[in-house]
């Protein structure tokens, strides 16, 4: 999964982390504040605040010296270092670092990160090199991987939410609508986390509010049959409002905990579907709506994920076909152009082949931190 982009991540870090000198400074401990009256001095500086900060790539001072008490070629007086450093703020030149960052904006664009993305990763990876830093994840040591990490995980987070939580603790049944375009694993997915629910005690039923394709019924079906679940389904061309309103009176009779409804395969300029999905949100009113989409498709996937929350709002996306993606583009940017979470990455053809989006281990991964 994603093994293009690791091994354009691993280059950028391995390469930058080359140019990189890091401080050895305690970021997170507030005894390492220098009190004011030793920045005030004039004297030799104490021993715990002398390092020599980075600069062009010099390895950092490690012996006393006059020259410490002076200002430096970054224009960084002691006073200034000296408290970067006991902060945890790390002193590296950005000018440094403008080819590396280079080499990353093409590794984000080649893996078709969306543009916008792929800058917020970068301003992310500067602000956190060049200044303060905002550790929220475990460190590896690497100053260039962990400002890395937190960028990343910064775009890729947007929006999460506990999502077992959420269906456990909502009133039953909690009904889910899947919206997507064609073929993209939509009926499959459905099925897989109806199998998943009931690895976690919650029982499901199916229904099929894809009424406009030749053949649905019996695809779904087959699922159902192959996990022993209960399908409502009407003839092909019926009202898809009434096919899921039937499910839920089912599952409200029978006591089940998950409606999944299906839908037709669309674009967002299709009229008459987008519609039918409209009048399932006014007579239904679901509790979630989930857009699925291909992992592989990259920007593609992106754009319809945009165009879809903007036409009939979605809670969250679910990427099929991570299995068969080199590239993670989607992976890093819908979440972050849709501002709604990614809640599962589709694995395989299996039922038990989708995982939960799981932004720091996703990260973690991808810099083969795992
Ligand atoms: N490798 C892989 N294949 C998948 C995954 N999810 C679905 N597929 C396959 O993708 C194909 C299409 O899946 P469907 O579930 O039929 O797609 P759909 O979106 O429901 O298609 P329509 O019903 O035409 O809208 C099937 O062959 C699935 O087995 C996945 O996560 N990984």
């Amino acid at each position: 999964m994603f093994d293009g982009l690791k091994d354009k991540l691993g280059s950028f870090t391995e390469d930058a982390e080359e140019d990189v000198e890091v401080e050895d400074s305690e970021p997170d401990d507030p005894e390492a504040e220098v009190p004011e009256e030793d920045l005030d001095s004039e004297v030799q500086p104490d021993a715990d605040v002398q390092a020599e900060p980075p600069v062009d790539g010099e390895p950092a001072a490690t012996e006393e010296t006059d020259e410490e008490a002076e200002p430096t070629d970054d224009g960084r007086g002691f006073r200034e270092r000296a408290k970067l450093l006991a902060t945890g703020k790390t002193v590296v030149d950005e000018d440094d670092l403008e080819d590396h960052l280079e080499e990353l904006e093409f590794a984000l664009l080649g893996s078709d990160v969306e543009m916008e993305v792929a800058q917020e990763i970068l301003d992310g990876v500067e602000k956190n090199l060049v200044g303060e830093t905002r550790r929220r994840l475990s460190s590896t040591g690497n100053l260039v991987r962990d400002a890395l990490r937190e960028s990343l995980y910064d775009v890729i987070s947007v929006g999460q939410f506990e999502f077992d939580e959420r269906v456990t603790e909502s009133e039953k049944p909690v009904v889910i609508i899947f919206t997507g375009v064609n073929g993209v694993g939509k009926t499959t997915t459905i099925a897989k986390l109806s199998h998943y629910f009931e690895e976690r005690g919650l029982s499901t039923v199916l229904a099929n509010g894809d009424t406009f394709r030749a053949g649905a019924n019996e695809q779904l079906e087959q699922h159902a049959d192959n996990l022993g679940k209960k399908i409502i389904s009407h003839e092909q061309g019926s009202d898809p409002a009434a096919v899921i309103y039937d499910a839920v009176e089912y599952a409200d009779a029978n006591d089940v905990d998950v409606v999944l409804g299906d839908t037709a395969g669309r674009l967002h300029t299709n009229e008459g579907l987008m519609d039918q999905l409209e009048k399932i949100d006014r007579v239904i009113d679901p509790d979630m709506t989930l857009f699925v989409d291909e992992a592989v498709a990259g920007q593609d996937a992106v754009n319809r994920a945009t165009e879809f929350n903007d036409a009939a709002e979605i809670d969250g996306s679910i990427l099929t076909k991570a299995d068969a993606d080199q590239q993670g583009g989607a992976a890093i940017s819908v979440a972050y152009v849709t501002g709604k979470p990614i809640l599962f990455l589709g694995t395989g053809q299996d039922y038990d082949d989708i995982e939960r989006f799981e932004p720091d281990r996703i990260v973690n991964e991808l810099l083969g931190d795992e």
